[in-house]
């Protein structure tokens, strides 16, 4: 959880225009981006064109694709939903709760490539930390310090979740807990810019 004090408060829009400023070189500096995504005080009103949900599974709605050097997307979480373990293909991922909670395991990488090692009953994917992620938190997330799962672990309230990834990716890894067997998993999109055009059956593949 990035517990970044940030001086002033940011428009949704103008979060957005300083996301494609700390994006215009190839250096980034992912402190500044978290600082950026904590300094955005949630407000429906800016991101509920994007929140569409799906009665079965999490949807992945894009907002903006900040110059092919980052995703934003809005991600809806009905009651229960939950991604699978999954990676981050390399890129940094910065996620801000914009409504509800959401519940995230971190697990370290599988101890063996091949997963020869699994014995029954044991569990291949150690669990390093959990947290609840409450309205407004920011983490990040990277492959180097492990995989995660996310949950929206309510039966009563949908949560909503902001998402910058970068570099952008298409597909992601998902993970067996018990055995650690890693598959490769296409990642789409719901929606992308509030709009769910019906030519392009937007399948809403996501790591679950
Ligand atoms: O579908 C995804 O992008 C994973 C959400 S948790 S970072
Ligand atoms: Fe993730």
């Amino acid at each position: 959880k990035a517990d970044i004090i940030c001086d002033k408060y940011l428009s949704f829009n103008e979060l957005i225009q300083k996301l494609h400023d700390a994006f215009k070189t190839d250096l980034v500096d992912i402190d500044h981006v978290q600082m950026l995504m904590s300094s955005y005080q949630s407000n429906p009103q800016d991101w509920k064109k994007y929140a569409k949900f799906d009665r079965h599974r999490y949807t992945r709605n894009l907002v903006d694709e900040g110059n092919g050097r980052f995703n934003l997307m809005v991600l809806c979480w009905g009651e229960g939903h939950g991604s699978a373990i999954h990676d981050h293909s390399d890129a940094h991922c910065v996620m801000k709760i914009l409504q509800g909670e959401l519940f995230e395991t971190r697990y370290a990488w599988p101890s063996t490539a091949d997963c020869q090692s699994y014995r029954e009953g044991e569990e291949e994917l150690q669990v390093i930390d959990k947290n609840i992620q409450h309205s407004n938190d920011v983490c990040y997330i990277n492959d180097t310090m492990g995989l995660h799962r996310v949950e929206n672990l309510s039966t009563i309230n949908p949560a909503v979740s902001l998402h910058l990834y970068s570099p952008p990716f298409s597909k992601c890894s998902v993970f067996n807990k018990q055995t650690g067997q890693k598959t490769s998993c296409k990642v789409t999109f719901w929606s992308k810019y509030g709009e769910r055009r019906n030519r392009e059956i937007q399948e809403n593949r996501c790591p679950e």
